[in-house]
């Protein structure tokens, strides 16, 4: 009989909804040894594969930047696969799983389209994702968060310290209404939660995500901009310049990421919100990516000229494509 392969989690959910954090606990377990992972990161420069390192110890980790994965017709994923198992491995100890931390604009349905074709490994396929009691309901209107929770298996309701018991509660609901086929973590606390979330998936086929009725044009009201800083900043300057982008954009905001280097710091800032709602900027500990300070900002029906124009004006340059804009301020989609 030939031997099954390791289990595959496609990690997915909506933009800041709390997958790398999911991620980054597990890895501290000792369960998590013989886990290989791969992050799809959209931008060119990857924070969420940085801040996996920092606690992944020696854990297998490469990085798929060539875009949201979803959107390729032939990607890079499968040939990632496949070196990760023909890699000799240390005691020949056999890989348990892989996970694949998607971008939070990715749909899994094309992702496991892909994986299909990797059926003589025999994997165990499946898709956790992420669910952030945070944000209001109506970020299922996002085709893509729709179908993130369409195509799961199962669906782990994430910050649980954030919110009242009560809206914790009514997040299974919601999960129920979107994939009532769907297992739903609901704890709270914070180990059984990641427990729960990474035990062995219940036996059963792997389903193709129902395929959701409307837009064709994958990201159609997205807008993502990287801007690579340029020169150091004072903190307070970042700190406003936040501020004023956040009341600026308001709900059209939804996600800010990134590592800013600051005049009062060696160690860069790493800077994080989920739509409005910023975390405590913290210093981040794993070092400056070689292409240095930079920040990430994913909003909806917004134009990076308008973003530009968020004051102070901080040295950071926006580009949407090489050769384009000529301003002092490009915009580079991401
Ligand atoms: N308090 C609290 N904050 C959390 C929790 N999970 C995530 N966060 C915060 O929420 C923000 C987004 O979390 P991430 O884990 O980066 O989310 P993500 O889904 O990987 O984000 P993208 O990769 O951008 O889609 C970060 O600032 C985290 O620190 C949680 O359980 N509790």
């Amino acid at each position: 009989m030939i031997a099954p392969g390791p289990e595959f989690l496609v990690l997915t959910g909506f933009l800041g909804s709390g997958k790398t954090t999911l991620l980054r606990d597990f890895l501290t377990r000792p369960e998590a040894a013989d886990t290989a992972i791969i992050v799809n990161e959209v931008g060119e420069i990857g924070l969420d594969g940085a801040l996996l390192r920092e606690v992944g110890g020696d854990v297998a980790m490469t990085t798929l930047a060539n875009g949201c994965i979803c959107c390729q017709m032939g990607s890079d994923l499968t040939t990632t696969v496949e070196a990760l198992l023909g890699t000799e491995r240390p005691g020949d100890i056999p890989l348990a799983r892989i996970v694949l931390e998607t971008s939070g604009l990715s749909k899994p349905g094309p992702i496991l389209r892909q994986l299909a074709s990797l059926a003589q490994h025999r994997m165990r396929v499946s898709v956790l994702a992420t669910y952030d009691p945070t944000r209001p309901p109506e970020i299922r209107d996002f085709e893509e968060a729709a179908a993130q929770w369409a195509g799961a298996h199962r669906i782990v309701v994430t910050k649980g310290d954030m919110v009242s018991p009560k809206r914790f509660a009514a997040a299974s609901g919601e999960i129920g209404e979107i994939n009532p086929l769907a297992e739903i973590v609901a704890e709270a606390s914070r180990e059984p939660a990641v427990s729960a979330a990474f035990a062995p998936p219940r036996p059963g086929p792997v389903t193709m995500p129902v395929p959701i009725a409307g837009k064709t044009r994958p990201h159609e009201r997205l807008t993502s901009l990287l801007l690579r800083q340029e020169d150091v900043v004072a903190y307070d300057d970042l700190a406003a310049w936040l501020d004023n982008l956040a009341g600026f954009l308001g709900e059209r905001l939804l996600r800010i990421k990134g590592l800013v280097r600051v005049r009062e710091s060696e160690e860069p800032i790493l800077v994080q919100s989920v739509g409005t709602l910023f975390s405590q900027p913290r210093l981040y500990r794993g070092g400056m990516p070689g292409d240095g300070g930079f920040l990430v900002v994913i909003a909806r029906d917004a134009e990076a000229g308008e973003i530009g124009r968020v004051e102070p004006s901080l040295p950071f340059s926006l580009s949407r494509a090489p050769g384009r804009g000529g301003r002092s301020l490009r915009a580079e989609a991401v």
